[in-house]
């Protein structure tokens, strides 16, 4: 009984993948050759419409954003030095959106960096923007909506980039697995987000399943292996992915995480896992039995596929950090060799993740990502010091998420329009600060939970080193300190270390300069701080943030603003709302 309903649920997977490659290619595949200088460089044009449709990512029917009726959104594949050119129309019925292409850098094309109300105008409802932006280097990225909770809807999907043709990888490998992994709620964005900012506040609670590539199984405790005919099978939109493998090979594992909240921990029963890349950068190669995976994380990971040449494995994702009340989420690796008309579950049950709780665990994979050889190193020392403590506070009783006891509020113009055009009513004009008081106990709840909004805005010279302290602390309730994954948008930045309570300025003596890895995003682990160093040398407004929906709604973010004056020609779209289209209006009339 369980092969046969494998080889419905098998066969029913393959189809919906070849439907959506279908899908892809007829709205999607428009490739236009010798657009940029690079000789070899190329120019992709696609077009792509965001829409609300009916789907069942867990076997639980709800509405998904989804982009040319694909969800997850289509996978853009690029050359390093490839240019990606998205026309995006917005057909949500009464709705902005944009999309944030997470990891590229947007150099020279600050406004195509996603991010409403700082590099763009939200696109109306049956409005079209053009992304147009140049894919700056190899490595596992994604995309995703960046307006009020609209990832968490379901707007997302992978970004690949290659390296140029001729080039090599560093490493070998005879192909390639993609595996998005998100987590899933029953509750639409809107409710949570109303929830968010109520008073008394509604939290939005654990996700109710965890997706891989957009499929998961919601209340089928497949992961037991026991609970097999609990689930629902009927509904075949919902079987678990079996990604197919030939014996005796290297396989990329290109991992991903935009999880609305979950800090996720990933396992493949028997094999093991090399981790080559990290967020577009190479890391000194390690291998690991489980991986941690936190929301705007990407990894490239190698596995062998040595075990039996008829067997099959679970891969299991489970959560990190929370108390998990969300099942794990479970897909099958199949070497070839199997029938495919007869798929067995695997016999051993799938791997447990550690502890949600054991940090330890967490905090030594997080030490292991280390440069690989030869990658840049950071300049030896920065020139300015930003120190931002991560707090939860309340504001006449609603309950926020401050820096420095501020909490981010975004303003009704785009900042790279405002800064740039110099329009100072446009934004609460306070800057906020690059300390906290010094007498600050981290490791209480606040004495003084109250605190206020503001801009968040952190002006930067151009062209100078800046290192963040990223300080946890208690959170509201005792003995409460939670993980938070922060991005920079704009920038890769150096990962100098982790430390446990306060940071302290003696801290600055064990920063690593010598192979710091790279990275975009980081993890601030319970009660301790992390310390990152970038160079601020790409002109725009960029945000940085906490990569938890429900956190950056709750305004846990800054905005860094650099070399505003060097920004040229900002398109018209992009800034064509609040006070910016007011004065372009002015400039025509
Ligand atoms: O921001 C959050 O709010 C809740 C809780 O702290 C208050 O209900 C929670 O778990 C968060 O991560």
């Amino acid at each position: 009984m369980k092969s046969f309903l494998f080889t419905i649920m098998q066969l029913t997977s393959e189809k919906r993948r070849t439907m959506s490659t279908s899908v892809f290619s007829c709205f999607v595949t428009l490739l236009v050759f010798g657009f940029s200088s690079l000789a070899s460089a190329k120019t992709h044009h696609l077009h792509w419409e965001v829409s609300y449709m009916f789907a069942s990512p867990d076997c639980q029917e709800k509405l998904v954003m989804a982009i040319n009726g694909q969800f997850p959104g289509p996978t853009i594949h690029a050359k390093d030095g490839d240019t990606v050119v998205v026309e995006l129309k917005n057909s949500l019925p009464t709705e902005g959106v944009v999309i944030h292409w997470h990891g590229i850098k947007q150099i020279g094309t600050p406004w195509a960096d996603g991010t409403a109300l700082i590099s763009q105008c939200p696109i109306k409802p049956d409005e079209t923007f053009v992304y147009k932006f140049q894919a700056d280097k190899a490595g596992t990225y994604f995309y995703h909506g960046h307006y009020g909770m609209q990832r968490a809807a379901g707007l997302y999907g992978l970004l690949i980039v290659d390296v140029k043709e001729g080039e090599k990888e560093k490493f070998k490998y005879d192909g390639e697995i993609n595996m998005l992994l998100s987590d899933w709620y029953h509750q639409d964005i809107y409710t949570q987000m109303v929830g968010l900012s109520s008073k008394p506040f509604r939290w939005i609670g654990e996700p109710q399943s965890l997706l891989i590539n957009g499929v998961g199984q919601f209340n089928c405790s497949l992961a037991t292996n026991q609970g097999i005919n609990k689930c629902n099978m009927e509904n075949m939109q919902c079987a678990p992915m079996v990604f197919r493998v030939l014996p005796n090979k290297t396989y990329r594992l290109r991992i991903i995480s935009t999880t609305s909240l979950s800090s996720l921990n990933l396992a493949i029963g028997n094999h093991k896992m090399t981790i080559v890349e990290a967020d577009g950068n190479y890391v000194d190669p390690f291998t690991v039995d489980d991986m941690d995976i936190y929301s705007g994380d990407s990894y490239s990971a190698l596995i062998t596929t040595d075990q039996h040449v008829s067997s099959n494995h679970w891969i299991s994702v489970g959560v990190r950090g929370r108390q998990p009340k969300t099942p794990p989420a479970l897909a099958i690796l199949s070497y070839l060799n199997n029938s495919q008309a007869q798929l067995e579950l695997p016999k051993a049950t799938p791997p447990t993740t550690p502890l949600w709780n054991d940090y330890t665990h967490s905090k030594s994979f997080s030490y292991k990502i280390l440069a690989a050889k030869g990658n840049p190193k950071p300049p030896k020392k920065a020139d300015r010091l930003i120190q931002l403590l991560n707090t939860q506070n309340r504001i006449d009783g609603f309950i926020k998420w401050s820096l420095n006891n501020v909490s981010m509020v975004l303003p009704s113009t785009p900042y790279l329009g405002s800064l740039r055009y110099s329009l100072k009513g446009a934004f609460d004009q306070k800057k906020p600060r690059d300390r906290f008081g010094a007498n600050y106990n981290v490791m209480k709840p606040p004495i003084n939970p109250n605190t206020t909004t503001g801009s968040n805005l952190y002006e930067i010279k151009l062209n100078s080193t800046v290192d963040i302290i990223l300080q946890n602390a208690n959170a509201l309730a005792e003995n409460v300190s939670e993980i938070h994954p922060w991005h920079l948008h704009g920038h890769d930045f150096w990962v100098l270390g982790y430390g446990e309570g306060l940071f302290r300025k003696k801290d600055v003596s064990r920063f690593n300069v010598e192979n710091a890895p790279l990275r975009n995003t980081v993890v601030i682990f319970p009660y301790g701080w992390t310390a990152i160093r970038f160079v601020a040398d790409n002109p725009g407004v960029w945000a940085f943030h906490c990569h938890i929906e429900p956190h950056l709604h709750m305004g846990m973010g800054v905005v860094l603003a650099e070399g505003i004056e060097l920004v040229k020609e900002i398109p018209k779209d992009a800034i064509s709302c609040g006070k910016t289209a007011n004065m372009l209006m002015n400039q025509h009339g």
